[in-house]
């Protein structure tokens, strides 16, 4: 990893050189094409070898510093925020007036502004200006003066999962992250409730997201409804994409050792997409995916399932309000993946502690999040900024924050306080001595997140 204290230009040059052609050199050599901006070139960076994605990371960072560095400190806070602000703008414009799929993808084809702006209503020369902001960082290209085509970036804008995501930053993240400041005046610092979110104030409701996104049906509330329907690919895209991928859920537990007949049950599971790699990690053991009604029927409708045919018999559909009792008693596993970092302390607890009194003294709590380094500087520099940013993405949308393992041992020594006699009420000695805690964490290579075994240990176990 790089040194998080290098400053030398030359040294970070160097970096650059030598990670540069490291890569240059892999794809070379496994006849994978060179990455181009380029509408024909490929679209993601192929799957790589650990070595080759820590290359990635050093070069990223190289290259990221030696910029700021040759900007000087007054650019990072002016021209670089403002390129930021305008670039959102243009994407939001983009997204908007769907430009991306009225610009030709054959191969080599091109458009003319006055076409395109002609083709969708549009103010030619406004076209021009959202446009060209972004050619800037490689979306979209003139070929030639007056005519437009794609860059490998803004033909990825069409993609379903891409593009969801895309919209989601410039429709929602962007003008919802502006009402921050506001948010914190009108409602207070250090609110915990999910309702005070900054995304509030965008969304103009006093439900949580998730029950804004729930208010969409029918034509009366359409604008809900198409929030949830981006909210939804984008939950489905994230999980596919390398850092989230849903194979790393079957890497960071061993659910192969859960008993036959044992029974996972991922907690608001939307469409069931991350239990899919569990059931097929173990033959022998149910899966019940528990989500709020309308994802549910989501979940079960052919046409928007995601669970493989030969899976189905072993899956169960349940809606459940998480903040209830958890009506599945005594399951191996109580799976809650990109749950709690939803949700401030006081409301991560009320779903944990709805959890507890339906387990058994054997059952586990598997907790797939991010696992916050306790300060800055301590993992490679793309990597902590994309943490850090989820971390804020948090916090507009529900209050929420990432925590670090000592926030996560606390959380869950709270969540078992005055439950843990009940769940051993069977038991010799009724679980006196034993706290809810952390077993194990495991981060997989690649992985942004980690998975976090909870269970019953000794009060004295451990000390993270
Ligand atoms: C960030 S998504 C995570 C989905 C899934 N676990 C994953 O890893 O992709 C949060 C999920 O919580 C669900 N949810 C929100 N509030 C809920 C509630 N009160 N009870 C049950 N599920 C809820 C949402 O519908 C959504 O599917």
């Amino acid at each position: 990893m790089l040194d998080p204290k290098e400053e030398d230009l030359v040294k970070l040059a160097e970096t650059c050189l030598s990670t540069a052609q490291q890569i240059k050199e892999y794809l070379a050599a496994n006849n994978h094409a060179p990455m181009t901006f380029d509408a024909d070139g490929p679209a993601f960076f192929p799957p790589a070898t650990p070595e080759i994605q820590h290359a990635r990371l050093d070069l990223r960072a190289a290259a990221m510093r030696l910029y700021d560095l040759a900007s000087g400190p007054d650019e990072i806070l002016t021209w670089h925020a403002y390129h930021c602000a305008h670039d959102l703008n243009a994407f939001r414009y983009v997204q908007r007036y769907n430009i991306p799929s009225a610009v030709p993808t054959a191969g080599g084809s091109s458009i003319s502004y006055t076409d395109l702006a002609r083709t969708l209503g549009l103010d030619p020369s406004q076209l021009r200006q959202m446009l060209r902001q972004l050619m800037a960082i490689h979306v979209f290209r003139e070929p030639s003066p007056g005519m437009v085509s794609h860059t490998a970036s803004s033909r990825l804008l069409t993609h379903w999962g891409v593009g969801a995501f895309n919209t989601f930053i410039a429709e929602d993240t962007f003008p919802a992250v502006a009402r921050q400041i506001e948010a914190l005046e009108q409602w207070g610092h250090g609110r915990p409730e999910p309702n005070r979110g900054a995304v509030n104030l965008f969304y103009d409701t006093d439900l949580p997201m998730y029950e804004y996104y729930e208010t969409g049906a029918g034509a009366a509330d359409t604008i809900s409804s198409l929030r949830r329907e981006r909210f939804s690919r984008l939950m489905t895209y994230m999980a596919s994409t390398p850092i989230m991928a849903n194979a790393h859920v079957a890497r960071g537990f061993d659910w192969a050792s859960l008993p036959k007949g044992g029974v996972v049950v991922d907690v608001a599971g939307n469409v069931g997409h991350s239990a899919v790699p569990i059931a097929q990690a173990n033959p022998d053991i149910r899966v019940v995916v528990q989500d709020l009604p309308k994802i549910v029927a989501r979940a079960v409708d052919p046409a928007t399932s995601v669970v493989p045919q030969d899976l189905l018999p072993r899956f169960t559909f349940m809606s459940h309000d998480f903040y209830t009792l958890q009506p599945v008693a005594g399951a191996a596993v109580y799976f809650l993946r990109m749950i709690l970092h939803d949700y401030s302390d006081s409301y991560a607890l009320k779903i944990l502690r709805a959890v507890v009194p339906s387990m058994a003294p054997d059952s586990r709590i598997v907790i797939m999040d991010q696992v916050m380094p306790p300060t800055v500087g301590l993992v490679p520099d793309p990597v902590e900024r994309m943490m850090r940013t989820t971390d804020l993405q948090m916090m507009m949308l529900t209050n929420a924050k990432e925590r670090d393992a000592t926030e996560w041992e606390e959380l869950l020594r709270k969540a078992g306080d005055g439950l843990i006699e009940g769940v051993f009420q069977h038991e010799e000695g009724h679980g006196q001595g034993k706290r809810l805690g952390i077993k194990n964490i495991k981060t997989p290579v690649g992985s942004t997140m980690s998975l976090i075994e909870v269970g019953f240990v000794d009060e004295d176990f451990g000390n993270r």
